[in-house]
């Protein structure tokens, strides 16, 4: 008999009823709770919506730096070369099973680089559970203005602090660094963030990053296979060419071999 049941008759029953009339009431009760949910454990589905959570996250920093990117590649699991400005907000939505029996409904918002002062960001930014602060790790100008989104947050979150998390993107463009690795990690500990360095076109630790501060914000330890996961890649392996100094066009077909899979870090 679920003592949660009985827990709740006992609280209003105790000197109105005769105790064979309590008994039906517990019997009516555990019915009531059979039509509900059959299965009287935690596993049914019905069980897990009632375990599901939504959880808004918002994608801020400057122009270019990739967010738009980054939210399709998650979503999508899709990368567009093209630059296709965004122009206010897009919104996607993805839902992810973190442990066996717990989902979340992840709430991706991506807004635009070009609203920082923009007279819409404090509706863009309310509610947010967790802040992605992303840059470009080859444009300081990019990571220099984190600052300037940063407090932004602050201001318009009205006290509830949301779970930031701080991404360098771009970072298979390692040639072209131009934030040091150590700006990087000083920046996310003086504001108590999590910090990554992630590549929307390759993929690297996009999944991660969204998995570990849902679980983050959530309380849940990952299984030890999620915490440490290396990102895996399946590269493609290009014939140096002389002139190929242009390394984000794609090659001709004849000259790329797909391969094996490497992994990075
Ligand atoms: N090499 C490389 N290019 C990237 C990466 N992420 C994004 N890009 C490119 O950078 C450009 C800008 O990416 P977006 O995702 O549109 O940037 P955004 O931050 O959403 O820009 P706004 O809409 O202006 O806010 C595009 O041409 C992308 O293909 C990455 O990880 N590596």
């Amino acid at each position: 008999m679920p003592t949660q049941a009985h827990h709740h008759i006992t609280s209003y029953s105790k000197d109105v009823f005769s105790s064979s009339e309590k008994m039906s009431l517990l019997m009516i009760e555990v019915d009531v709770k059979a039509i509900a949910c059959p299965c009287l454990f935690n596993r049914c589905s019905r069980h897990e919506e009632a375990n599901e959570k939504q959880i808004k996250i918002v994608i801020l920093g400057d122009g270019s730096s990739g967010k738009t990117s980054i939210s399709e590649r998650f979503s999508k699991d899709s990368f567009n070369r093209d630059y296709n400005q965004t122009l206010g907000i897009d919104y996607y939505l993805k839902r992810i099973n973190l442990t066996r029996s717990y989902n979340v409904t992840l709430a991706v918002n991506d807004v635009g680089g070009q609203t920082l002062g923009g007279a819409m960001l404090d509706k863009y930014i309310y509610g947010a559970d967790i802040v992605l602060l992303v840059y470009d790790i080859t444009n300081l100008q990019s990571f220099e203005n984190l600052e300037d989104w940063y407090s932004t947050v602050l201001k318009y979150c009205a006290g509830r602090k949301p779970l930031f998390v701080l991404v360098g993107n771009k970072n298979d463009l390692q040639h072209l660094r131009a934030v040091k690795t150590e700006k990087h990690h000083e920046f996310a500990k003086d504001r108590d963030m999590l910090a990554y360095f992630a590549s929307a076109k390759t993929g690297e630790s996009i999944e991660t990053i969204f998995r570990q501060a849902a679980a983050h914000l959530m309380h849940i330890v990952l299984p030890k296979t999620d915490t440490d996961a290396t990102p895996i890649l399946t590269a493609t392996i290009v014939r140096q060419e002389p002139q190929s100094a242009m390394f984000d066009k794609p090659l001709p077909t004849p000259n790329r071999t797909r391969t094996s899979i490497c992994s990075l870090q």
